[in-house]
Protein backbone atom coordinates (compact mmCIF):
# COMPACT_ATOMS: atom_id res chain seq x y z
CA UNK A 1 0.00 0.00 0.00
CA UNK A 2 1.46 3.22 -1.17
CA UNK A 3 0.18 6.83 0.15
CA UNK A 4 0.63 9.40 -2.91
CA UNK A 5 2.65 7.41 -4.36
CA UNK A 6 5.07 6.50 -1.29
CA UNK A 7 5.31 3.10 0.81
CA UNK A 8 4.56 3.67 4.33
CA UNK A 9 7.50 2.86 7.07
CA UNK A 10 6.95 -1.02 7.50
CA UNK A 11 4.82 -2.29 10.20
CA UNK A 12 6.23 -1.90 13.65
CA UNK A 13 8.85 -4.51 14.94
CA UNK A 14 8.44 -4.62 18.76
CA UNK A 15 12.26 -5.46 18.85
CA UNK A 16 12.82 -1.41 17.58
CA UNK A 17 11.29 -0.03 20.99
CA UNK A 18 13.79 -1.78 23.03
CA UNK A 19 16.37 0.49 21.19
CA UNK A 20 16.79 3.68 21.91
CA UNK A 21 18.37 4.76 18.63
CA UNK A 22 15.98 2.53 16.38
CA UNK A 23 13.73 4.53 14.07
CA UNK A 24 10.16 5.09 15.38
CA UNK A 25 7.45 3.87 12.86
CA UNK A 26 5.50 7.38 12.09
CA UNK A 27 1.71 6.91 12.50
CA UNK A 28 0.77 8.01 9.36
CA UNK A 29 -2.95 9.05 8.80
CA UNK A 30 -4.99 6.53 6.53
CA UNK A 31 -5.56 7.04 3.17
CA UNK A 32 -9.09 8.56 2.02
CA UNK A 33 -10.84 8.80 -1.36
CA UNK A 34 -10.10 12.23 -3.34
CA UNK A 35 -12.70 14.64 -2.21
CA UNK A 36 -15.57 14.29 -3.86
CA UNK A 37 -16.53 17.82 -5.43
CA UNK A 38 -20.38 17.74 -5.54
CA UNK A 39 -20.79 16.61 -2.27
CA UNK A 40 -18.53 19.34 -0.68
CA UNK A 41 -19.99 22.03 -2.52
CA UNK A 42 -23.80 21.23 -1.83
CA UNK A 43 -22.73 20.52 1.78
CA UNK A 44 -21.09 24.25 1.81
CA UNK A 45 -23.53 25.93 0.66
CA UNK A 46 -25.97 23.97 3.43
CA UNK A 47 -23.57 25.08 5.74
CA UNK A 48 -24.20 29.08 4.46
CA UNK A 49 -27.52 28.35 4.95
CA UNK A 50 -27.23 27.53 8.83
CA UNK A 51 -24.96 30.23 9.62
CA UNK A 52 -27.79 32.22 8.60
CA UNK A 53 -26.26 33.41 5.06
CA UNK A 54 -27.84 33.60 1.83
CA UNK A 55 -26.01 31.57 -0.58
CA UNK A 56 -27.66 32.83 -3.68
CA UNK A 57 -26.47 36.80 -2.39
CA UNK A 58 -24.46 38.05 -5.57
CA UNK A 59 -20.89 37.73 -3.23
CA UNK A 60 -21.77 33.99 -1.84
CA UNK A 61 -23.04 32.17 -5.20
CA UNK A 62 -19.80 31.26 -6.45
CA UNK A 63 -18.58 30.37 -2.61
CA UNK A 64 -19.37 26.59 -2.24
CA UNK A 65 -17.60 25.70 -5.87
CA UNK A 66 -14.42 27.73 -4.24
CA UNK A 67 -14.26 25.85 -0.63
CA UNK A 68 -14.97 22.49 -2.40
CA UNK A 69 -12.08 23.22 -4.84
CA UNK A 70 -9.87 25.12 -2.16
CA UNK A 71 -10.67 21.24 0.10
CA UNK A 72 -9.42 19.60 -3.29
CA UNK A 73 -6.32 21.67 -3.28
CA UNK A 74 -5.66 20.89 0.03
CA UNK A 75 -5.90 17.04 0.62
CA UNK A 76 -5.74 15.88 -2.71
CA UNK A 77 -2.31 17.29 -3.37
CA UNK A 78 0.58 15.46 -5.35
CA UNK A 79 3.81 16.50 -3.72
CA UNK A 80 5.42 15.31 -7.25
CA UNK A 81 8.89 13.36 -7.10
CA UNK A 82 10.10 13.24 -3.56
CA UNK A 83 12.85 10.31 -3.55
CA UNK A 84 15.49 11.60 -6.35
CA UNK A 85 18.75 10.12 -4.34
CA UNK A 86 22.41 10.81 -5.32
CA UNK A 87 25.22 8.04 -4.15
CA UNK A 88 27.97 9.60 -2.43
CA UNK A 89 31.17 8.07 -0.31
CA UNK A 90 29.83 9.85 3.04
CA UNK A 91 29.03 7.37 5.68
CA UNK A 92 28.58 8.89 8.76
CA UNK A 93 30.95 11.09 8.40
CA UNK A 94 29.44 14.58 7.71
CA UNK A 95 25.58 16.12 8.28
CA UNK A 96 23.42 17.74 6.00
CA UNK A 97 20.92 20.41 6.81
CA UNK A 98 18.30 22.08 5.67
CA UNK A 99 16.86 25.28 7.42
CA UNK A 100 13.88 27.25 6.31
CA UNK A 101 11.38 24.96 5.24
CA UNK A 102 7.75 26.33 5.58
CA UNK A 103 4.08 24.81 4.96
CA UNK A 104 0.78 25.12 5.89
CA UNK A 105 -1.01 22.16 7.40
CA UNK A 106 -4.61 22.03 8.99
CA UNK A 107 -5.32 22.01 12.63
CA UNK A 108 -7.50 18.44 13.08
CA UNK A 109 -9.23 19.87 16.07
CA UNK A 110 -10.60 23.23 14.70
CA UNK A 111 -10.06 22.78 10.69
CA UNK A 112 -7.95 25.76 11.45
CA UNK A 113 -4.27 26.47 9.94
CA UNK A 114 -1.37 26.42 11.30
CA UNK A 115 2.13 27.34 9.49
CA UNK A 116 5.71 25.61 10.33
CA UNK A 117 9.14 26.45 9.82
CA UNK A 118 11.08 23.05 9.75
CA UNK A 119 14.93 22.05 9.32
CA UNK A 120 15.10 18.48 8.60
CA UNK A 121 19.10 16.77 9.14
CA UNK A 122 19.97 13.65 8.00
CA UNK A 123 23.33 11.85 8.41
CA UNK A 124 24.28 10.55 4.87
CA UNK A 125 24.95 6.81 4.74
CA UNK A 126 25.85 6.26 0.86
CA UNK A 127 23.59 8.11 -0.75
CA UNK A 128 21.73 11.87 -0.34
CA UNK A 129 18.30 12.96 -1.07
CA UNK A 130 17.50 15.61 -3.48
CA UNK A 131 17.52 19.18 -1.73
CA UNK A 132 14.35 19.66 -2.83
CA UNK A 133 13.02 16.37 -1.61
CA UNK A 134 13.04 17.60 1.74
CA UNK A 135 10.94 20.23 1.26
CA UNK A 136 8.37 18.12 -0.66
CA UNK A 137 8.39 15.21 2.00
CA UNK A 138 7.10 18.62 4.50
CA UNK A 139 4.52 19.50 1.68
CA UNK A 140 3.17 15.62 1.65
CA UNK A 141 2.27 15.51 5.35
CA UNK A 142 1.54 18.77 5.79
CA UNK A 143 -1.52 18.77 3.40
CA UNK A 144 -3.84 16.26 5.78
CA UNK A 145 -5.40 17.05 8.89
CA UNK A 146 -2.84 17.61 11.55
CA UNK A 147 -0.97 17.61 14.97
CA UNK A 148 2.02 19.16 14.56
CA UNK A 149 3.57 16.11 16.32
CA UNK A 150 2.41 13.72 13.93
CA UNK A 151 3.60 15.46 11.40
CA UNK A 152 7.03 15.95 12.77
CA UNK A 153 7.49 12.18 13.20
CA UNK A 154 6.21 11.57 9.84
CA UNK A 155 9.02 13.83 8.15
CA UNK A 156 11.10 12.54 10.11
CA UNK A 157 10.32 8.62 9.11
CA UNK A 158 9.77 9.63 5.76
CA UNK A 159 13.05 11.44 5.20
CA UNK A 160 14.70 8.52 7.02
CA UNK A 161 13.24 5.97 4.46
CA UNK A 162 14.08 7.62 1.49
CA UNK A 163 17.91 8.63 2.43
CA UNK A 164 18.21 5.08 3.62
CA UNK A 165 19.53 6.23 6.85
CA UNK A 166 18.16 6.03 10.12
CA UNK A 167 19.77 9.39 11.55
CA UNK A 168 18.00 12.06 10.86
CA UNK A 169 16.12 14.78 12.86
CA UNK A 170 13.02 17.27 12.29
CA UNK A 171 12.96 20.50 13.87
CA UNK A 172 9.50 21.98 13.75
CA UNK A 173 7.98 25.58 15.02
CA UNK A 174 4.58 26.50 14.50
CA UNK A 175 2.12 29.19 14.45
CA UNK A 176 -1.62 27.47 15.19
CA UNK A 177 -4.19 29.74 14.00
CA UNK A 178 -6.64 27.98 16.85
CA UNK A 179 -4.32 29.51 19.24
CA UNK A 180 -4.19 32.95 17.96
CA UNK A 181 -7.55 34.20 16.12
CA UNK A 182 -9.77 32.49 18.41
CA UNK A 183 -9.84 30.23 22.01
CA UNK A 184 -6.65 31.22 24.07
CA UNK A 185 -6.11 34.37 21.47
CA UNK A 186 -2.66 34.03 22.39
CA UNK A 187 -1.11 35.74 19.16
CA UNK A 188 2.99 35.36 20.58
CA UNK A 189 2.51 31.69 20.95
CA UNK A 190 5.08 29.48 18.77
CA UNK A 191 4.98 25.80 19.65
CA UNK A 192 8.43 23.67 19.05
CA UNK A 193 8.10 20.02 18.02
CA UNK A 194 11.50 17.74 17.93
CA UNK A 195 11.82 14.01 15.97
CA UNK A 196 15.35 12.31 16.46
CA UNK A 197 16.09 9.39 15.46
CA UNK A 198 19.19 7.12 15.33
CA UNK A 199 22.38 8.68 16.07
CA UNK A 200 20.86 11.88 16.47
CA UNK A 201 19.22 10.74 19.65
CA UNK A 202 22.36 9.07 20.78
CA UNK A 203 24.96 11.28 20.43
CA UNK A 204 23.74 14.48 22.11
CA UNK A 205 26.90 16.41 21.27
CA UNK A 206 25.75 15.80 17.89
CA UNK A 207 21.94 16.63 18.37
CA UNK A 208 23.39 20.27 20.14
CA UNK A 209 25.07 21.35 17.39
CA UNK A 210 22.57 20.72 14.87
CA UNK A 211 20.42 22.21 17.58
CA UNK A 212 22.21 25.56 17.38
CA UNK A 213 22.38 25.40 13.90
CA UNK A 214 19.22 25.18 13.00
CA UNK A 215 18.32 27.93 15.28
CA UNK A 216 20.81 29.84 14.33
CA UNK A 217 18.64 30.86 11.27
CA UNK A 218 15.33 30.96 12.80
CA UNK A 219 13.25 33.77 11.49
CA UNK A 220 9.97 33.86 13.65
N1 LIG B 1 -0.77 18.77 20.97
C1 LIG B 1 -1.38 19.50 20.02
N2 LIG B 1 -2.48 20.17 20.35
C2 LIG B 1 -3.05 20.92 19.37
C3 LIG B 1 -2.54 21.02 18.08
N3 LIG B 1 -3.33 21.86 17.37
C4 LIG B 1 -4.31 22.25 18.23
N4 LIG B 1 -4.15 21.68 19.45
C5 LIG B 1 -4.92 21.79 20.68
O1 LIG B 1 -6.03 20.95 20.70
C6 LIG B 1 -6.76 21.29 21.86
C7 LIG B 1 -8.22 21.02 21.70
O2 LIG B 1 -8.77 21.27 22.97
P1 LIG B 1 -10.33 21.21 23.35
O3 LIG B 1 -10.46 21.62 24.78
O4 LIG B 1 -10.87 19.89 22.94
O5 LIG B 1 -10.96 22.28 22.37
P2 LIG B 1 -11.27 23.82 22.62
O6 LIG B 1 -12.32 23.99 23.65
O7 LIG B 1 -11.55 24.44 21.29
O8 LIG B 1 -9.87 24.35 23.22
P3 LIG B 1 -9.23 25.79 23.18
O9 LIG B 1 -8.35 25.86 21.97
O10 LIG B 1 -8.41 25.85 24.45
O11 LIG B 1 -10.31 26.81 23.14
C8 LIG B 1 -6.41 22.74 22.13
O12 LIG B 1 -5.70 22.80 23.35
C9 LIG B 1 -5.51 23.13 20.95
O13 LIG B 1 -4.53 24.10 21.32
C10 LIG B 1 -1.37 20.28 17.78
O14 LIG B 1 -0.83 20.28 16.67
N5 LIG B 1 -0.81 19.55 18.79
ZN1 LIG C 1 -6.75 23.77 16.50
Amino acid sequence: MSVNGIHPPPPADPAEHADPAGALPAPLTPPRPPVDLAAVEAHTRHLLVLLGEDPDREGLQETPRRVAAWWREFLDYDPGRIATVFGHEARGEQYVLVRGLTAWSLCEHHLLPFRVEAAVAVIPHGQVLGLSKLGRILQLHAHRLQLQERLTSQVAATVAEVCGSADVGVWMTGEHLCMSMRGVRDDGARTDTLCLLGRLRTDTALAERLHTAVHAGRTR
